[in-house]
């Protein structure tokens, strides 16, 4: 059954057109492009559903393999964005810093005309995880990390920088899956941030920099994060149940749970989850898992409320050693090929975007003089 959505928050006002997407058309569905994101995240790599979303095909193996090779001479990072990077302070949240990486990419490699569009964004695509891995090692680990690995693929770039090894085949495989999971998701918050600012003809960085900030909240990317801190604190199932009880009592938001337009599932949860469970295998863990599923099932039982895409994130990312602050930069290393394709369409067929408000203030009156006033 589909959700009803109407109310506050222009739930259910259809704001504009896009070829992109669909998202909980039959309750819970979500398909990119016309595939569903089973089929993608099933079948594909990431690279593979970047080109989709922004090229509007899926590439054939020698497109796919020059698109990769392409991405990969563009991972390197101007001195002027180094020297940016290595003055931000270690206690920075990651999410800032990518905002401001994105933001002095564009003062340095502008985008000085939209017809640049593909390039500036292929360019973003690539050098996002340098950006993100080159700070987070100079501030925590005082190293100049060299950013232009070989590594097949974005997610291995990502890993490999991080943890300055190559990642094992199955990090490499649940990072093309939860980068395809997140690339795309039709009008959510950041995406129509990207869309505000695009439809007001402004550069690319600047659209791309407005919907970092947007991503950056609790109540949309930042759920991965607030979920793992939840978790975290968990010591069992049992215990998970009865803090979880007393939150649902004191009727506190539970981060990484319900959503503005799925009504009964989101479907990237079962895939995510699935992976998640895998890795847990793999390091042996017998707490996070566990306690997350009981998450699940108790917020169910409770509040009909599911999984969103980012609970079961949370787990899979931590047991692949990826510190909680780099959980939502990593959802914007993969919804950058989502923002962009819409500010392409935005730009393709525009009107400025101006809704207007119901005023609810003061009737017209008169200024006093300054003597007069309380
Ligand atoms: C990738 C993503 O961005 S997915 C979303 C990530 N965000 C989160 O996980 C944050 C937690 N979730 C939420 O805050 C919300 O579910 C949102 C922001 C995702 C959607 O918000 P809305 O569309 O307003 O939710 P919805 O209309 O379904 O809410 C219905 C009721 O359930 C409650 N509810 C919804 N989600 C939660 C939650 N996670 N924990 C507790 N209660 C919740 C709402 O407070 C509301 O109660 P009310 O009618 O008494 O006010
Ligand atoms: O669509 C939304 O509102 C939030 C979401 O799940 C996403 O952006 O992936």
């Amino acid at each position: 059954m589909a959700k009803v959505l109407s109310g506050a928050g222009l739930r259910g006002q259809v704001a504009g057109k896009t070829a992109l997407s669909t998202v909980g058309k039959s309750g819970s569905g979500l398909t990119y492009r016309g595939y569903d994101v089973k089929d993608l995240a099933n079948h594909c790599e990431f690279e593979e559903v970047a080109y989709l979303i922004l090229k509007g095909k899926l590439p054939n193996a020698s497109e796919l393999a020059q698109y990769k090779t392409k991405l990969k001479s563009l991972r390197g990072l101007p001195a002027g964005v180094k020297t940016v990077l290595e003055t931000i302070p270690a206690d920075a949240h990651p999410m800032d810093v990518l905002r401001t990486g994105c933001s002095i990419l564009g003062n340095i490699e502008t985008e000085q005309d939209f017809t640049e569009q593909q390039e500036a964004t292929d360019r973003m695509l690539a050098c996002f995880p340098s950006i993100i891995c080159y700070w987070y090692r100079f501030t925590h680990d005082g190293v100049r990390i060299d950013v232009e690995t070989d590594d097949d693929s974005i997610g291995a770039h990502f890993l490999h920088m991080l943890h300055g090894e190559k990642p094992n085949a199955l990090h490499e495989k649940v990072m093309h899956v939860s980068l395809i999971l997140y690339a795309e998701h039709e009008f959510n918050a950041s995406t129509f941030t990207a869309r505000v600012c695009a439809s007001t003809l402004s550069d690319i960085h600047s659209c791309i920099t407005g919907a970092i900030g947007s991503l950056r909240g609790p109540l949309h990317g930042g759920a991965n994060e607030a979920a793992m801190a939840m978790i975290e604190k968990f010591t069992s199932p049992e215990h998970a149940e009865e803090e979880m009880m007393g939150m649902l009592a004191r009727k506190e938001k539970i981060m990484g749970f319900g959503h503005a337009v799925y009504s009964e599932s989101d479907p990237r949860n079962e895939i995510i989850k699935g992976w998640s469970e895998k890795l847990a295998a793999d390091v042996g863990d017998t707490v996070l898992y566990p306690v997350s599923v009981r998450c699940e099932e108790v917020m169910w039982r409770e509040k009909k409320l599911f999984c969103n895409a980012d609970f079961f994130h949370a787990s899979a990312y931590n047991f692949m050693g990826i510190p909680t602050p780099l959980f939502t930069p990593i959802f914007v290393m993969s919804r950058l090929t989502g923002w962009a394709a819409h500010v392409m369409e935005q730009r393709a067929d525009n009107r400025i975007i101006r809704p207007s408000a119901e005023y609810t203030g003061e009737e017209l009156r008169t200024v006093p003089p300054i003597g007069e006033r309380d």
